[in-house]
């Protein structure tokens, strides 16, 4: 019994000595030599330099790819480097380290080698002969895409404004850093739709096969609808921020004819954005040089066949006036109303801008909503921007606004009706603009600077056109 007693305390005593030293570290060590002493292994070297002296790309890819990877830090010496953005450090492998990868449960050695009297550098990699056919093609091909990914995260995102045609001008794209602080976190919308959406930019992203194999243009077009003031622009920034792409902004009021659009588009790069904003008011309208039958080639993206990976967007206030041949599948890919708010996207404002989760009035807000009145986001929002320091005074407020907008729309409706019957001339006859003709203007201009309203109908949050057809949903 005494001998178990001293027997336990004694490995008690060495289990703890064995974890807190390194002897486990040296034990894996010598494992690893035995294991590689019953190998036969292949080499292959990746010189920073070729015979030319010029600079090797597969060696700064491989370091990247390299430097990414979560066991650097188990080499036994690693640099640490300041990154470009604030708080962010890199790691960096040291001349002369190992690092261990895996894949497709096959183990990949990569040695960090510097020549002692040149000072050139190389990685050489080790695989064991029998796993070499099976992984080399692949894992050199999944290091070329995890660099890209890490070069396209890195990239800085510009927004592209196509100038005047002026003939001593090189090219027609302008550009400037793009920095609009929008994220796609931060954009209120449905839940389930903010996630079909991005689950479908996603694919797109990883689709290159796919499209070549059915011969297609690697491209997706979207179109974004809704009343002004809803978060259109706002979701186009998120997107160009979520996927780091550069943003082409078409104004079409610049481009001189068909083949002036042709020109732009073909000046654009891959991973990009083309967008249109307010397409409905250049269709079958004057304010553009460009046809229809331009702008429908556009879209088709026949003339996009040398670039890849490009998403078009477009927004409208009103899809039903847009002639439908626009809207075919294939020029149109996935349609994504922008509402006015409802009661959801007012609590989603109220906790990113006034950080409530829940609040007395709240049940006041819903039952408005429930008589109907409609704000778009960006009123709302900056009701609550301007009343931030108090969020009972921003509630008040956004129902004072309410209130208002209901008024407004019910005397709307009394003068349409009379108008109907002859007596008085409709707002839209008179030129006015919505809500604001009434009395009621100059109270709610006092709540917030904002000069727009229009009211929106329902239409289907999510719809994914005919021609894909298994990912369609409609919300209604
Ligand atoms: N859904 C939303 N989510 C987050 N912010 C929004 C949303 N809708 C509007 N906003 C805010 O309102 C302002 C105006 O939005 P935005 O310019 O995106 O509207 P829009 O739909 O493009 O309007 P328009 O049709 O007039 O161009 C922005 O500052 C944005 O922050
Ligand atoms: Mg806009």
């Amino acid at each position: 019994m005494f001998l178990y007693v001293i027997a336990i305390i004694a490995s008690s005593f060495l289990l703890k000595f064995v974890l807190k030293t390194s002897l486990v570290q040296i034990l894996k060590k010598w494992w690893r030599l035995f294991e590689d002493g019953c190998y036969v292994y292949q080499f292959y070297r990746v010189p920073q330099f070729n015979h030319n002296m010029q600079e090797n790309q597969l060696y700064r890819k491989v370091c990247t790819y390299l430097n990414s990877l979560p066991c650097v830090e188990d080499s036994d010496f690693t640099n640490l480097f300041s990154g470009d953005k604030s708080n962010e450090i890199n790691l960096v492998l040291d001349s002369n380290q190992i690092v261990v990868d895996n894949f497709l449960s096959a183990r990949v050695c990569w040695i960090n080698e510097q020549d002692e009297n040149t000072g050139l550098k190389s990685l050489v990699m080790k695989i064991r002969k029998n796993d070499k056919r099976r992984i080399l093609q692949p894992y050199l091909q999944h290091i070329h895409s995890v660099f890209d990914e890490i070069e396209q995260r890195k990239k800085e995102v510009r927004l592209f404004l196509n100038v005047d045609n002026e003939p001593q001008r090189n090219g027609r794209w302008r550009s400037v850093p793009f920095t609009h602080p929008a994220t796609f976190e931060t954009i209120v919308m449905d839940a389930d739709l903010k996630n079909k959406v991005k689950s479908d930019l996603e694919n797109f992203q990883k689709s290159k096969q796919y499209y070549h194999r059915l011969g297609k243009v690697w491209k997706r077009s979207y179109l974004l609808y809704g009343p002004s003031g809803t978060g259109k622009s706002t979701f186009i920034a998120g997107v160009a921020n979520m996927l780091n792409y550069d943003v082409y902004d078409v104004d079409l009021s610049k481009v001189t004819d068909d083949s002036d659009l042709k020109m732009l588009l073909l000046q654009t790069t891959n991973k990009s954005l083309i967008v249109i904003e307010d397409l409905d008011s250049y269709l079958g309208n004057k304010s553009t040089a460009v046809s229809l039958s331009g702008i429908l080639n556009f879209m088709d993206g026949i003339f996009s066949c040398c670039g890849e990976e490009r998403i078009m967007i477009f927004t409208v206030n009103n899809k039903d006036q847009i002639d439908p041949t626009v809207l075919r599948p294939g020029r149109i890919d996935v349609h994504i109303h922008f509402p006015l708010c409802d009661f959801n996207a007012f609590k989603s404002l109220a906790n990113s801008h006034l950080g409530l989760k829940d609040h007395k009035l709240f049940p006041q807000v819903e039952e408005i909503f429930q008589t109907g009145a409609v704000l778009s986001p960006a009123e709302i929002g900056e009701i609550m921007i301007s009343n931030r320091s108090s969020p009972t005074r921003a509630l008040k407020s956004v129902i004072s606004a309410l209130h208002i907008n209901t008024e407004s729309r019910a005397a709307n409706r009394h003068a349409r009706r009379l108008s109907e019957s002859g007596s008085v001339r409709t707002v839209e006859e008179t030129g006015d603009s919505g809500i604001f003709c009434k009395d009621g203007v100059r109270d709610f201009k006092k709540l917030y600077g904002l000069l727009r309203i229009r009211s929106g109908r329902k239409d289907p949050s999510f719809e994914f056109d005919t021609s894909d057809k298994d990912n369609s949903r409609h919300d209604n």
